[in-house]
């Protein structure tokens, strides 16, 4: 009996006291594991120091005084009981003919272990109750000024100022001239419309890899209107997650806060996640239960009265064309039916707020399409709600958000109008060319050209004959009929190439390393190390098409390049070359579509466009300079 009660009280005061010191560290999961392995240790560490004085006479007193204390620790009290309920049973302990439950045997234990279960329990409620980042900045706080006073360092009034301020200061000075309009905006709260406010947002991560600290969001301060929808973009790691996760209440900030409809999110955090649907980055979803089972869950969570929850999850059923799948366990789903779920769960009530981390992530073309009309119409056309939308693809971006902030660094780069963004930052135009496709003609003149001229044999050196017998295969000799089959060597490509004129820059290409400064450098010279060019090299038509159409990519390169200084090469994809093109004031369209049109043909151009700056060139100038 009294064996089943320490096992009982061991484990909900190891339980309860693990949850709620956990709560004094921001890595509440990684804390949990740290204060069990310590309760362990401390209760064994204990156990033995106790025994060892109890067996020395001298210490024996000393040993039953500090034991009141070493029962603070629920490993010595588990430890101890069972220790003593053993050695009664052995005859060792003295008194042993009391009863098992005596204050000595195992009352003792169980008498701490149940006062520990209740008093680490009440503490729990009441740190599940304070304002989230009380225990933890407090702690940190704490911590800090214990170091600064061992090591000696005084410390001023104005240090806590200093410390919230200091990391800021520099970079509040370098932002962007757009983000230090919208902070200022923002903390002069004249800013009626908007329902977020993130003032100063900060969070650090402490205890990395060698216990350096990460500052993964810094000094984040924007706001988001009803009726927006906010494209939160960044690089990987830019701190779009945790800035969500500071909003939703998962994480706490290290500093600065956020309000929702007013509510400060430290103060009032369950006042502002009832306005919030969050849709997390990686579906947080039960395995076993159904899809409809999921929105019944969610809809009863949410507090959608009981007589509304069917018609509610059914509208999201049918919204999300989820209807089909409704009766299948989440585990079932494929992953962009997954998604479709974990944005229906984040809509459900019509929250006023709905944050979504890469919605569309891992969905089909057709059902991202079909994700962007539900998102188009919850924001900017029902105009109720406001969207905070993170992704990696600027089309769903470009498609769908209102205003955009680019984070780099866990930092703000830019915010503005995709519009504004690409008229602040797209200083060039894009042009991108097609030229025609290699006719058969043309095709086949060149390949009987080089033919004549492989078949030349009074011109050709040994090794390149004895290529072209191994080529051929045949063991019949080199005759003009099976020319036509060869697979051309790395000497003989640059052999024709001399004949060509232009022996210079295919010896580049020949190289067995890819090359990748030009048009199709990459593509043969790859080519060229695939086939291999012991195992039959590049074949004579593929190679006098590739010629051909890289005489068109040439002409129209320096072309354009003589035509528009300034101009850039900005990648061929084999089919279409592309350009970007300064745009200055005075420059004129017109002039640039007049100068391609009147060359078009000469040029051999099949098509071309000439576009704005687009937000992914926007995107990856500020990714570069991170
Ligand atoms: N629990 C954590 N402990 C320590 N560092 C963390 C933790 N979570 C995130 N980080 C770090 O904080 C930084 C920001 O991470 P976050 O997940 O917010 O980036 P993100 O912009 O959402 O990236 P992605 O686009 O890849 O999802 C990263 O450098 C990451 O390594």
């Amino acid at each position: 009996m009294p064996t089943i009660f320490l096992f009982l009280e061991y484990g909900l005061a190891v339980a309860a006291s693990t949850y709620c010191l956990s709560f004094f560290f921001s890595e509440h999961t990684v804390a949990q594991n740290v204060v069990l392995l310590v309760h362990f240790f401390t209760g064994l560490i204990l156990m033995v120091i106790s025994f060892i004085m109890g067996l020395i006479q001298a210490t024996k007193s000393a040993n039953s005084f500090l034991k009141h204390f070493f029962r603070l620790s629920p490993g010595f009290c588990f430890a101890d009981g069972l220790a003593s309920l053993a050695l009664r049973r052995q005859g060792l302990k003295l008194g042993s003919g009391s009863g098992t439950f005596d204050w000595d045997v195992t009352g003792a234990s169980i008498c701490y272990l149940g006062a520990e279960v209740v008093i680490y329990f009440l503490l729990t409620l009441g740190l599940e109750a304070f304002p989230q980042n009380f225990s933890s900045t407090s702690i940190k706080g704490l911590c800090s000024t214990f170091r600064r006073f061992y090591r000696g360092e005084s410390q001023s009034l104005l240090d806590p100022l200093l410390e919230s301020n200091g990391d800021n200061g520099s970079s509040i000075a370098d932002d962007d001239i757009d983000v230090q309009l919208e902070r200022e905006r923002v903390l002069s709260g004249s800013d009626d419309n908007a329902i977020i406010y993130l003032q100063n947002l900060r969070k650090v991560y402490l205890g990395g890899i060698n216990h350096s600290s990460k500052v993964a969001v810094h000094s984040l301060t924007f706001s988001v209107q009803q009726g927006e929808c906010f494209g939160f973009l960044g690089t990987n790691g830019a701190g779009k997650t945790t800035t969500l996760s500071m909003l939703t209440g998962e994480e706490s900030p290290t500093s600065g806060t956020a309000y929702i409809f007013g509510k400060d999110i430290l103060e009032h955090p369950k006042a502002a996640r009832q306005n919030i649907g969050y849709c997390p980055q990686f579906d947080a979803l039960l395995e076993f239960l159904t899809v409809q089972e999921h929105l019944e869950l969610y809809a009863r969570i949410k507090g959608v009265p009981e007589i509304r929850v069917k018609d509610v999850v059914d509208e999201k059923l049918i919204e999300f064309d989820l209807w089909k799948h409704s009766n299948k366990p989440s585990y079932s789903l494929s992953g962009g039916n997954k998604r479709k779920l974990s944005v229906a769960i984040a809509m459900i009530g019509d929250p006023p707020i709905v944050i979504l981390d890469e919605p569309s992530t891992g969905m089909d073309p057709i059902a991202k399409r079909f994700m962007w009309n539900v998102i188009s119409r919850l924001s900017t056309r029902r105009g109720k709600t406001a969207v905070i939308l993170t992704t990696h693809s600027m089309n769903e971006a470009q498609a769908l958000c209102t205003r955009i902030g680019i984070m780099v660094g866990g930092r703000l780069r830019c915010i503005g109008s995709p519009q504004h963004l690409k008229t602040r930052y797209g200083n060039h135009l894009e042009l991108e060319i097609k030229p025609t496709e290699v006719n058969f003609t043309e095709l086949d003149n060149l390949c009987r050209k080089i033919q004549e001229r492989l078949f030349d044999f009074s011109f050709h050196t040994r090794s390149i004959l004895s290529d072209l017998e191994i080529c051929i295969g045949g063991s019949d000799g080199i005759t003009s009929d099976n020319v036509a089959e060869i697979s051309l060597t790395r000497e003989m490509i640059i052999l024709i190439a001399r004949w060509l004129g232009n022996e210079n820059s295919i010896r580049a290409l020949v190289s067995l390393t890819p090359i990748t400064d030009s048009f199709f450098g990459e593509q043969l010279s790859e080519q060229l190390i695939r086939d291999g060019i012991s195992v039959g090299g590049i074949p004579l038509r593929i190679f006098s098409e590739w010629w051909l159409a890289r005489e068109k990519f040439l002409l129209i390169d320096s072309v354009i390049l003589a035509s528009f200084p300034g101009a850039t090469f900005h990648g061929c994809n084999g089919l279409s070359v592309n350009y970007q093109l300064p745009y200055r004031e005075g420059s004129s369209l017109a002039d640039i579509f007049g100068y391609l049109e009147h060359n078009r043909s000469k040029l051999g151009i099949a098509e071309y466009s000439i576009s704005q700056s687009t937000l992914e060139t926007i995107f990856n100038h500020f990714a570069s300079g991170q």
